[in-house]
């Protein structure tokens, strides 16, 4: 480092003295940044790259509050909340996160998408992908498909298909030393070179997916300028196609320019023995982005903006207006309903007598066909496949994806206020999804999560699923129970405890019934949190018992 930085070393070096700042991001998904500035336990303070981020106080420890089981917030480095915002993601956006565990960045993403177009969120190693699916459903994301695949495998499923890619690249982590001892613990000579041997490789397989006209970033938690400016060179030399995006200066005083000096500097070849005389590329260069431990509050970290420009004679737009694909609820018991389908930003009324008569499989059809869901046009809902099918646990008999359709949709209009749902429906054994790709995409790939896991049939009933209920707003449920956080009821009802609740405490705006038993959405201080199950006074636990609140 101090050959690389010169007179800026000794900064760079006294830095090391400080202690490192926590960060926090809110989830927007459950509640805006305002409402939480305002109901925040932690005094905040924003960072300047992240409209939804804050750092919080020394010695403050927001994961053992119960908002953050409620997934209000997501604990995130300051620096680590900048490529996100680069990637500019908009809702209606297909966006992968090819390197997401355990997932900060995917949540950010899907904040972002504000449950319109889709997230592809993978990463390689099975244990980390675990982390990240929980950190999807915690977070109250319902348009994400968790994959655990190598990059080309995805790349050979979806050629040019996303417009907006994140390759938050595995690295050698020395912008980390500061914050986590284990990453210089893990640490060696070699270790820029072996990582930069993998980043290649990803940001191959992800130029590859990338439509178009699409974005995307690059990003690092390391300051060696083979991981760095050298990988984007290198890039860049072998893809004519793609060009850099320049977002440091006046508008982002936070960003200092990419160090292309270095590459000459330090007998990068590949990347540049023609480049370093070369002003124009030079200057290309300077174009990614650094974040330094001396000079913001946060540790080092480098990014790439990354655009792909789009032929002559380009086709259609990769950007797809958010999937939508509306289905109404059928056995709905409660008189006549009056049902909102939205098209192409229409809201348009509907009485019941078109629920049931669009539920006919000539209906269903033409559901699929319009909604537009799929770019070849193929459709959502497919009866009949042998391969889905659930299995009823009481009797031992079959049941097909019509019944377990029914099931949940019986569960919908008892319990929810839904008037329609969005998404492919899966089976993967007894439980369902609600997919935001079909199937044919993700055929040969080790899907994780298909979608949103909604529930399961069991003893040939729908048993709602805990990440329905955390990505739930109050007003979608038919009773609600609220949870102060500072009654100690919301930290009892996380660690699994029954509780005495009055019926006049069951919130049900639009349920007529004296007795409002059944499942309940538990909310803590208005954020979803899970299920309980109500009846006289007595709520019964569902929060799943992996998931509890295990500190004193
Ligand atoms: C810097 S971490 C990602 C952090 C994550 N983006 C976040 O914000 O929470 C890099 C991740 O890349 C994963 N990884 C390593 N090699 C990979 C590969 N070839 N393809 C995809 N992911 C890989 C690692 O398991 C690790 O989780």
């Amino acid at each position: 480092m101090k050959s690389l930085l010169g007179d800026d070393f000794e900064q760079f070096q006294s830095s090391y003295n400080d202690t490192p700042l926590g960060g926090l991001r809110v989830n927007t998904l459950k509640i805006s940044r305002e409402a939480f500035q305002k109901q925040s336990p932690f005094a905040l303070t924003p960072i300047p790259w992240c409209e939804t981020g804050f750092y919080t106080g020394e010695g403050v420890r927001p994961g053992l509050h119960p908002y953050y089981h409620a997934g209000m917030y997501y604990i995130q480095e300051p620096s680590a909340m900048a490529p996100v915002e680069l990637l500019n993601v908009e809702p209606g956006d297909r966006v992968l996160d090819l390197c997401a565990a355990p997932g900060g960045k995917s949540t950010q993403i899907a904040a972002k998408l504000a449950g319109r177009g889709h997230l592809v969120t993978n990463d390689l190693h099975p244990e980390r992908t675990k982390a990240l699916a929980k950190n999807i459903e915690l977070y109250g994301v319902r348009n994400a498909v968790v994959l655990n695949e190598a990059p080309e495998a995805i790349a050979a499923s979806f050629p040019e298909y996303f417009n907006k890619i994140l390759i938050d690249a595995p690295c050698s982590g020395e912008g980390m030393f500061r914050k986590d001892e284990d990453m210089l613990r893990h640490w060696t000579e070699d270790s820029p070179r072996k990582y930069a041997a993998m980043q290649k490789e990803i940001l191959e397989s992800a130029a590859r997916m990338l439509a178009p006209g699409g974005t995307m970033v690059y990003s690092t938690c390391t300051f060696s300028p083979e991981e760095n400016e050298g990988m984007i060179a290198v890039f860049l030399k072998h893809h004519p196609e793609f060009s850099l995006l320049s977002k440091a200066g006046t508008e982002a005083p936070w960003f200092s320019a990419g160090e292309s000096q270095w590459l000459s500097e330090h007998g990068l070849e590949e990347a540049g023995p023609d480049a370093a005389g070369d002003a124009a590329w030079m200057a290309e260069i300077s174009k990614t982005l650094r974040l330094w431990p001396h000079r913001v509050k946060g540790e080092g970290h480098f990014m790439a903006v990354l655009c792909k420009e789009v032929p002559e004679m380009a086709g259609a737009s990769h950007r797809e207006e958010g999937y939508r694909l509306s289905l109404p609820v059928t056995g709905v018991s409660r008189g006549q309903l009056s049902m909102t389908l939205q098209a192409g930003g229409e809201r348009r009324q509907k009485r019941l007598e078109s629920i049931h008569a669009s539920t006919r499989p000539e209906a269903k059809h033409q559901r699929g066909a319009s909604a537009g869901m799929d770019p070849g046009g193929r459709r959502g809902f497919k009866g009949g496949r042998g391969s889905e099918r659930v299995l009823k646990q009481d009797t031992g008999t079959e049941i097909g994806r019509e019944e377990a359709e029914g099931l949940l949709q019986r569960f919908i209009s008892d319990n929810l206020s839904w008037e329609e749902y969005h998404g492919y429906l899966r089976l993967h054994g007894q439980h369902l999804y609600l997919s935001p790709l079909p199937e044919e995409r993700l055929q040969g790939l080790k899907v994780v999560r298909a979608g949103w896991y909604v529930g399961s049939v069991k003893h040939g009933r729908f048993q709602p699923s805990h990440p329905l209920a955390a990505a739930l707003q109050p007003e979608e449920a038919r009773r609600v129970i609220n949870l102060s956080s500072d009654s100690g009821e919301a930290v009892r009802y996380l660690k699994g405890e029954t509780l005495e609740i009055a019926a006049g405490r069951v919130h049900s705006p639009d349920f007529s019934s004296d007795e409002p038993k059944g499942y309940v959405l538990i909310t803590i201080d208005g954020c979803s949190a899970g299920w309980g199950k109500w009846q006289s006074g007595i709520l019964k636990n569902e929060y799943p018992a992996a998931w509890r609140w295990t500190s004193a």
